[in-house]
């Protein structure tokens, strides 16, 4: 059922198919729970706001976090997970939204991180490793229990629920942290219904970061992915995944969106300048007027 525990404030139980009847009722059980789960996000807004419990991260004051995790994922990416673990802010928890960035600082070095994800007291990041990258080779160097510090969050997108019929994400390299990020807090939410189609354009398949995610993710029916593999060797399978053997280019960009309509849909874009650019006047060449740049 929809809600056996009459606690209004658990989250209501997604009915499964075999609560549905195949009747054609009205109510169905899926409105039902649609309607119970509005009710129940709008509470939830509601007793943020209450409790409005302060950000523990702050625009111009760096918090000490402790490395909880450092594991490299491939050749060229680290994930990193850091945890806030002082005392003094026991009623704080961290804030940020989806594509938002935080300024992370080690030694004499501080570089802009998008989150991936993020709980109360704990921040996840995918770093990019640069061969002679003065930040994310320190990274590579970091064990667990060191103190890194944070600042933010910053970054001012900001995406209302079902504004858009479709979103399209165009992402080059590391650019994919803020659109994932912005994809997985869609499909996490019932409520919405907006559709997703996220593009990455790699070098190789070793460059891919995420896969398992973006493949949990392409399981809804909301989510799509498609990935340009620019020196693909003996092709590359994965599961769900369109996996395509070309740059990301002017053509890709034109049968992306050639059947799509401009005025409901939102273009985000996340790679190197020069992709960024490419990649906007492209898409307003073609009559797309919601658009958003990660920069
Ligand atoms: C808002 C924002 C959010 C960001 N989020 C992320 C994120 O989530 N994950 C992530 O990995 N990075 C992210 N970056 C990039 C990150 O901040 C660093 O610029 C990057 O990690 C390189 O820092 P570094 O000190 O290792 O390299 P640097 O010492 O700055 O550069 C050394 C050399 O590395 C190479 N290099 C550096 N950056 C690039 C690049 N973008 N493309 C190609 N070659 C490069 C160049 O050869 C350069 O000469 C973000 C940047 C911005 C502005």
């Amino acid at each position: 059922m929809c809600n056996d525990n009459n606690n209004e404030d658990s989250r209501p139980v997604t009915p499964s198919e075999e609560d549905c009847c195949h009747s054609a009722c009205d109510p169905c059980i899926f409105d039902i729970h649609k309607k119970l789960l509005e009710e129940y996000e709008k509470r939830k807004k509601q007793s943020i706001k209450i409790q409005n419990k302060p950000n523990i991260l702050h625009l111009c004051l760096y918090r000490n976090f402790v490395v909880f995790n450092v594991q490299e994922l491939s050749e060229c990416y680290i994930l990193l997970v850091l945890k806030y673990n002082e005392n003094n802010c026991k009623d704080c928890r961290i804030l940020i939204d989806p594509g938002q960035h935080v300024v992370l600082h080690v030694c004499d070095t501080a570089k802009p991180y998008t989150p991936i994800f993020f709980t109360d007291d704990s921040i996840e990041f995918l770093i990019r490793l640069y061969p002679n990258g003065k930040f994310s080779q320190y990274i590579k160097t970091v064990k667990v229990d060191d103190i890194i510090h944070v600042r933010g969050p910053y970054g001012n997108f900001k995406y209302e629920n079902n504004s858009f019929q479709t979103i399209v994400m165009f992402s080059m390299g590391s650019g994919i942290t803020p659109v994932y990020s912005i994809a997985k807090s869609i499909i996490d939410n019932e409520l919405e219904e907006t559709k997703v189609h996220l593009i990455g354009g790699f070098k190789n398949i070793s460059h891919i970061p995420l896969k398992r995610e973006l493949q949990t993710l392409s399981d809804y029916w909301n989510f799509q992915c498609t990935l340009y593999i620019s020196q693909i060797q003996n092709g590359c399978n994965l599961h769900g995944i369109n996996v395509k053997s070309e740059r990301l280019g002017q053509k890709s960009i034109f049968e992306t969106l050639e059947n799509k309509e401009a005025s409901t849909t939102l273009i985000l874009i996340c790679g190197t300048n020069q992709f960024n650019r490419f990649v906007e006047q492209s898409v307003k060449c073609m009559n797309y007027i919601h658009i958003h740049v990660f920069e």
